[in-house]
This record gives structure tokens, sequence and C-alpha cells, in this order.
């Protein structure tokens, strides 16, 4: 079993949004790493970094990653940085991975200055560009298309992955 599609990209770039459309659209379920981890630990994201740090939750990610990419055969969206770990980025060979990409403009439009993203909570245009500039090559590197949702609705986003997957129904 292998997921239809997953979802790779920064913060807030709308992998979750996207990923839940494409899911209706393809009359598949949808699934999403940052969620299972969620559940599965029984507190949030932003916690478990405060209280035990990246490198943890990203053992975490993978593990959920791992699991994800066996049991589910649906959509499936990843968070913004599981591709920092390389054992996760080993997991993704062969899947239908899509980087949805956006340049850092507008990352600050939409993230604005939202405290509950942990690693965005001082000078965002900053961060976004170092974070960006670290990140781009690994979302290229485990991508099989990149669709930009610059200037896009999430449903014109949507219809772009499955035109770049070749997934869209005559
Ligand atoms: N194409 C888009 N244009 C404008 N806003 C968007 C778009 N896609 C998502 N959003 C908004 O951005 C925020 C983050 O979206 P989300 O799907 O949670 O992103 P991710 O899962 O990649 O972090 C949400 O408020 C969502 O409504
Ligand atoms: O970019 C990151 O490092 C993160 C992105 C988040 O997921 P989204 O990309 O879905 O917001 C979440 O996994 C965590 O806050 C860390
Ligand atoms: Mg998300």
């Amino acid at each position: 079993m292998s997921p239809r599609i997953v979802l790779v990209g920064p913060m807030g770039v709308g992998k979750t949004t996207v990923g839940e459309l494409l899911a209706e659209r393809l009359g598949c379920t949808f699934r999403d790493t940052d969620a299972d981890i969620v559940a599965a630990e029984g507190r949030e994201i932003s916690d478990i970094f405060i209280e035990e740090g990246e490198p943890h939750f990203r053992e975490l990610e993978r593990r959920a990653v791992r699991e994800a990419l066996a049991d589910h055969d649906g959509v499936l969206a990843l968070g913004g940085g599981a591709v920092m770990d390389e054992g996760t980025r080993a997991l993704l060979a062969e899947h239908a991975v899509v980087y949805l990409s956006m340049d850092v403009e507008e990352a600050v439009k939409r993230t604005g200055l939202n405290v509950a993203r942990p690693l965005l909570a001082v000078n965002p245009r900053k961060q976004w560009r170092e974070l960006m500039e670290a990140r781009r090559p690994l979302y290229q590197e485990v991508a099989r298309v990149v669709v930009a949702t610059d200037g896009r609705a999430p449903e014109e986003v949507a219809e772009a992955v499955l035109e770049a997957l070749e997934l869209k129904q005559a």
C-alpha cells in the first residue's frame, strides 16, 4: 500500500488544506502526520517542541511518516520540516511526492505573526528566508513534481497537483 499523493512544502503553504481538497476530489481519505503525532502523543506539536526539543520531534515524525506511508492509500500531508531528517527523506523515495512551493513574501503574508508555529516566533521575514534556503533543495530532492501556490486559491492548487501528476479525469 502506498499513498496516492504525498504533500511536502513549508509551513502554511497549504498541505493540509489542499490535501483535504485532493482527497475529496479523488474520493479517498486524507491523513496528516502532524495530526497522527498529536493523537499518538496526546499533546500539541508546540508542546513537544518546547518540552523535548526539535530532534525528538523529528524522530516521532520519522516514525509517523514510516507508518503512514505503509498503511495509507489516500492523500498524505507531512509537516513542513519532515524533509530535514535524512531518514525521513529516504522513506519518501519512489512515492508520488508533490512539493507545494511559495516565495518568501507569500509565506510572510500567509502566516503573519502566528506564534503557534514555533519556528517563526521572531523576525518572520528573516526566518522565512533562511528556512526556505535550507529546505528548498531538500523539498526538490524528494519531490517528483513541484507546484507553485503563489497567488492561487487552494482549489486551483489542488487542480494543478492533479494535472502535474496526471491524475486528472478527462
Ligand atoms: N492557496 C492558498 N492561498 C491562501 N491561503 C491559503 C492557501 N492554502 C492554505 N491557505 C491558508 O494558510 C493557512 C495554512 O494552511 P495549511 O493547510 O494548514 O498549511 P500547511 O499544512 O502547509 O502548514 C490556513 O489558514 C489556510 O487556510
Ligand atoms: O516546518 C516545520 O518544521 C514544522 C511544520 C509544522 O507542520 P505544517 O507544515 O503542516 O505547519 C509542524 O510539523 C511543526 O510545527 C514543525
Ligand atoms: Mg499542515
